[in-house]
């Protein structure tokens, strides 16, 4: 809607008043951040000269040291109004350059007649009038500004602590403004959206991640300030905004919680390093800090380094997508990683759990040197004796204390005879007194290393004790019994021969990794994280429910936000089909669900096409935003004329102004080949592949996996290999799926034979189909160049 002069001038002029406070408020600013900093200095000087009163006697010593403790507190406070200057410093800047981006004029019901409605304008924080303390701008996380994002022009209402308010939001406009200058504004009648989110969508991705806050839509909204139950839940089609939403949450909340959860209090857990890169800038853009990020392969890595080293997830997905069902191990590994990530493999080992409480657990005996100083016998006596009627971790603790309090006696005995030893022996030298302090010495360097072995609970073998489990069938029985899809007795054989080849081998398969960590854990009991507040869950439909029950115990005093599409649910075998086993970990009574079906990243041409690939894929809905229909290429079977074919399509690609182009392949294997064919055929200098090793994002042209390329997005995309023979097993609907709706704006499916059964029932009106540049066609013969 156009918006007349006058209104314009109205809003240059508010624009000019707001950035000269905030000006004024930065000068303010500096110079009390200049006078912290000073400050800070001071104290840190003055400790200093109390520190280094070297020479001073003890009375004065003792009393500098008071000194020295009463200025550290000075020094913590005046360095954390320090730091707080600054936060506040880097927010004025950045509302320096966009001070708001949208304003609603609303009418409170009741108000005086002739009073004027509230102009509430909306920005990354909120400014107030240094004088009167009057809002100037809210932030968009305040309850009032909520209005913003769920409301059109019309009746409206916002929460406050004494109830809610109602009115009418009598105008709705949205501004662009840049380094403090106007660009665009307009007002509207209907969703934020339409005009203003047509602009940013239109804008192809050639960098990381951008927030979305002048643009949230309403159910994105709901998203991200649900406070109803304390687990959230969010399934929500590819490019419906879960990974923004999962980040404008973490800012929400921090505003909300601003007096009693830091941004370090707030865990996500990412796919890999990359795509934490990627997500990198959306938070400090909001003004920010980052909140902690891992990935729980790291968390694995960490807990059991020093037992056994854990097979890393895209290992495993490789292995299932290049393996065939028949070769040595596959269906053994397939089936393994089907019945271990399962809840009901949970249950065997909760069951196992209960019966290691009256034996069977591995004990390691404490060595002494090269001697033993208590078998295994004599520990599992304490552990199954003495200690029985504790709880496991208990009775660690309760034998870790005794140990350590016979190691004295043990010392002075072993002492004793070393001593006696090196008197009768002529090649010890020394006066008695010298061979008393060598013989401590050296016991002494070995009872430390008992304590340490014992400190770290090096005594129980959690690795054999899982083993057991494949090794023993009457004993899996046992812990199995009752519980649901207990695999065929000759497909558990082939599980625990594969199994136990790779624990024996050192390696623990990737699927036996959460069972281990949650064994390991329940027996020397959980090592929580209590301070964290909240936990978020990006792509959570790759979590099996072991993941979920140890994420629930190392943070339980934790929210959790998880975020996921199921439809990407693309590690083979891994069978989750529904959320339903998060209700049940957490209780349905603290678990709600949101589901968002319309899919914003891609052209309405590209969302209509891969939603055709999907068994009920009616529920998405596409975003108006237009563009051209996907192509299918067919390509050349012969690998260097099909490779010269993709150069010539990236070629066109990029002479059209994209500005990120990735070939997605279906594995690390294809890729990399890819990679090399790409390059011989004379692909861009810059063509680079990306790996799992990966830690930065970068997409101008890449090379990519579909599972590496997950969460991620491209202004275009051109899978590289589409047909029968690379995507033909149901499971690779997903696959074939995820690598499709990577594509913002443009979409080329190339492939090679026949087309894969998944684009069969796609109504042919929903693509185009096209030959490979220098290509002449598929009747031609498999790739004759045109013009070479
Ligand atoms: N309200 C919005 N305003 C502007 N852009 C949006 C909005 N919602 C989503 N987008 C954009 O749509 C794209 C997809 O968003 P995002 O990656 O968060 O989706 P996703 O659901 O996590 O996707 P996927 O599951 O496919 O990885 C991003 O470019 C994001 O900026």
């Amino acid at each position: 809607m156009s918006i007349n002069p006058e209104a314009q001038k109205a809003e240059e002029i508010r624009l000019a008043l707001t950035l000269r406070e905030i000006d004024a408020q930065l000068v303010k600013n500096q110079s009390v951040s200049d006078d912290r900093r000073d400050d800070v200095i001071d104290v840190r000087k003055m400790i200093w000269e109390e520190m280094r009163l070297d020479n001073a006697n003890w009375a004065f010593k003792f009393e500098a040291a008071g000194d020295v403790v009463m200025n550290s507190l000075e020094l913590a406070r005046i360095e954390r109004g320090y730091l707080s200057a600054q936060a506040a410093a880097r927010k004025l800047r950045l509302m320096r350059s966009t001070p708001y981006f949208a304003r609603i004029d609303f009418q409170e019901d009741g108000a005086p007649a002739g009073q004027e409605p509230e102009q509430i304008y909306i920005g990354l924080s909120s400014l107030l009038d240094d004088r009167t303390l009057e809002p100037i701008v809210y932030d968009w996380r305040s309850p009032i500004a909520s209005m913003y994002y769920d409301f059109t022009l019309g009746d409206a209402r916002y929460p406050t602590d004494e109830g809610h308010v109602d009115g009418e939001i009598l105008l709705k406009r949205q501004f662009k403004i840049v380094n403090g200058l106007l660009q665009l504004m307009f007002d509207s009648g209907i969703r934020i959206g339409d005009d203003m989110l047509q602009f940013m969508l239109g804008k192809s991705s050639d960098d990381k991640m951008k927030s979305i806050v002048t643009t949230i839509q309403s159910e994105q909204n709901q998203a991200i300030r649900y406070e109803e139950h304390p687990i959230l839940i969010v399934q929500g089609a590819a490019g419906s905004g879960k990974t923004s939403i999962a980040l404008q949450r973490v800012a929400y909340l921090l505003y909300k919680y601003r007096k009693s959860i830091q941004a370090d209090q707030m865990i996500l857990f990412s796919p890999n390093p990359m795509f934490s890169d990627y997500i990198s800038n959306v938070l400090p853009e909001l003004g920010e800090d980052n909140m902690r990020q891992t990935t729980f392969q790291d968390f694995a890595e960490h807990r059991l380094s020093g037992f056994i080293l854990p097979e890393d997830r895209y290992t495993q997905i490789e292995a299932m997508l290049t393996g065939n069902p028949g070769e040595p191990g596959y269906d053994a590994k397939a089936a393994g990683t089907a019945y271990k990530s399962s809840q009901a493999f949970l249950q065997v080992i909760r069951n196992y759990l209960v019966l290691l409480e009256e034996e069977g657990l591995a004990f390691d005996a404490i060595p002494y040197g090269a001697q033993v100083w208590k078998n295994e016998k004599a520990l599992a006596a304490l552990f199954y004796g003495d200690f029985r009627h504790h709880r496991m971790d208990v009775r660690l603790e309760r034998m870790g204390e005794l140990l350590l309090g016979e190691i004295p006696l043990l010392e002075e005995r072993q002492a004793r005879k070393l001593y006696k030893t090196m008197l009768r022996h002529p090649k010890y030298l020394g006066t008695e007194d010298e061979l008393k302090q060598q013989s401590k010495k050296h016991v002494h360097t070995k009872t430390n290393a008992i304590k340490s072995f014992v400190r770290r609970l090096q005594f129980i073998n959690p690795l054999r004790t899982y083993r057991q489990l494949f090794a023993d069938q009457e004993l899996f029985l046992r812990a199995a019994a009752g519980t649901p899809g207990i695999p065929e007795p000759e497909v558990w054989k082939d599980i625990c021969t594969y199994t136990l080849e790779q624990l024996d081998s050192g390696t623990a398969p990737h699927e036996d990794v959460p069972p281990l960590l949650y064994l390991l854990e329940s027996v020397t009991g959980w090592n929580s994280f209590n301070s964290i507040r909240h936990v978020i869950l990006d792509e959570a439909q790759d979590y099996s429910p072991f993941q979920y029950e140890i994420i629930r115990r190392l943070f339980p005093r934790s929210k959790l936000t998880l975020l996921g599409d199921l439809n990407q649910a693309i590690t083979p075998n891994m069978r989750i089909e529904s959320y339903g086993y998060v209700e049940e970990l957490y209780g349905k009574e603290q678990t709600g669900i949101l589901r968002l079906s319309k899919s914003y990243r891609s052209t309405s041409e590209i969302v209509e096409f891969t939603k055709a690939l999907l068994p009920g894929g009616e529920a998405i809905e596409a975003f108006s935003r237009s563009g051209e229909k996907p192509q299918l290429v067919k390509l050349a079977a012969e690998p260097e004329l099909k490779a010269r074919q993709v150069v010539g399509l990236i070629g066109k690609l990029r002479d059209g102004g994209s500005p990120s182009v990735a070939v997605i392949c279906r594995t690390a294997a294809e890729s990399q080949a890819a990679y090399e064919a790409l390059q011989a055929a004379g692909a861009p200098a810059h063509l680079h592949l990306v790996t799992r090793e990966e830690t930065s994002f970068r997409n101008t042209l890449v090379v990519i996996p579909v599972y590496l390329a997950k969460g991620l997005e491209f202004d275009s995309v051109i899978v590289w290999d589409g047909g029968a023979s690379v995507y033909g097993r149901e499971e690779e609907r997903k696959l074939f799926y995820t690598a499709c709706t990577r594509a913002m704006n443009t979409l080329y499916v190339g492939y090679t034979g026949e087309k894969n059964r998944f684009l069969e029932p796609v109504n042919h009106s929903l693509y185009e189909e096209q030959a490979a540049p220098g290509f002449v066609g598929e009747s031609a013969g498999a790739g004759t160049p045109a013009g070479g």
